[in-house]
């Protein structure tokens, strides 16, 4: 048995359980079945995931995520404003604006503090990857995958694809609350022409500067809010000529809003919240 410290945290309802490695040692052969144990809401915690915050040469701080069934993800937009707030709160860095290094990237962090609290956080996440060979997705690799027909069973879907590092696959649909989140989540995540499978956004576009959004997660299933998924959702709205860059595009997820712009650099930028829920110890069958 081993005794394991963890902090549980939201970014609007995206829960991860997150552990401390600056303060606590954890051997890499556990992270994936730590991520399935701690995850489970009947035996574990219970969240959306695992995050580890650990020490690097490459940044302030850096961040991994696992998925609820184990699988490593390469970026999380709502974890890198966990962490941000977590490691400003923590004294793990000293300023208000400091690098974090995803399995994607690096990327920068921004937080607004008010008597030592973070109440808000603005990420630059960085370019979008469009190629479908970035996404990763299978077919002509220099192409981008703005609109293609894309036939799942007897429908035939729209798709937008876009990496921030982590892919996904958007789809367009006149109500949200009619997405077919659960009905085709579950089977898109899983397509073959998706090599290493994907996260499934579902939005719909009310206005250049307004989206309503529903995602299934890749590894973890239906999700509050998904922030990368957030990003990917502007960035096809833009490619699809439904939004403008460096417009604020205010995405309406289950768990709340986020603030995304696409600048004309090229850069997404996300700003949103984060809250602690709880910390403890974790009893980790090894
Ligand atoms: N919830 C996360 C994304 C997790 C991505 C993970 N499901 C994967 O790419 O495998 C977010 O806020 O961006």
């Amino acid at each position: 048995m081993m005794e394991i410290p963890f902090t549980k945290m939201h970014g609007l309802g995206n829960n991860y359980i997150y552990i401390n490695l600056f303060e606590f040692n954890l051997e890499e052969r556990h992270f994936s079945r730590l991520a399935q144990a701690v995850s489970d809401v009947h035996t574990g915690v219970g969240s959306d995931g695992l995050i580890l915050i650990h020490p690097t040469d490459e940044a302030d701080v850096g961040m991994r995520i696992f998925n609820r069934d184990g699988s490593e993800g390469k970026n999380c937009g709502n974890g890198l404003r966990c962490v941000a707030k977590f490691a400003y709160e923590n004294g793990i860095v000293k300023k208000d604006t400091f690098k974090i290094e995803t399995r994607a990237n690096t990327v920068e962090a921004k937080v607004r503090a008010d008597a030592g609290a973070v109440s808000e956080i603005t990420v630059n996440m960085g370019q979008p990857l469009l190629k479908r060979s970035s996404i990763p997705m299978v077919g002509e690799e220099a192409t981008n995958v703005v609109a293609e027909p894309f036939p799942v069973g007897d429908l035939e879907l729209s798709l937008t694809a876009v990496s921030m590092g982590n892919p996904h696959a958007v789809f367009s649909v006149d109500a949200i609350k009619d997405a077919p989140v659960y009905q085709l989540g579950p089977v898109i995540e899983q397509d073959e022409r998706f090599p290493e499978g994907v996260n499934v956004e579902f939005i719909e576009i009310i206005s250049p500067t307004e989206i309503n959004f529903r995602v299934w997660e890749r590894g973890s299933g239906v999700t509050q809010a998904c922030g990368t998924g957030a990003c990917a959702s502007a960035v096809a709205a833009v490619l699809n000529g439904k939004a403008e860059r460096d417009q604020d595009i205010t995405v309406h997820l289950e768990g709340g809003d986020l603030n995304i712009k696409w600048d004309t650099n090229g850069d997404v930028w996300m700003t949103g919240g984060a809250e602690v829920i709880a910390s403890g110890t974790f009893n980790y069958r090894i």
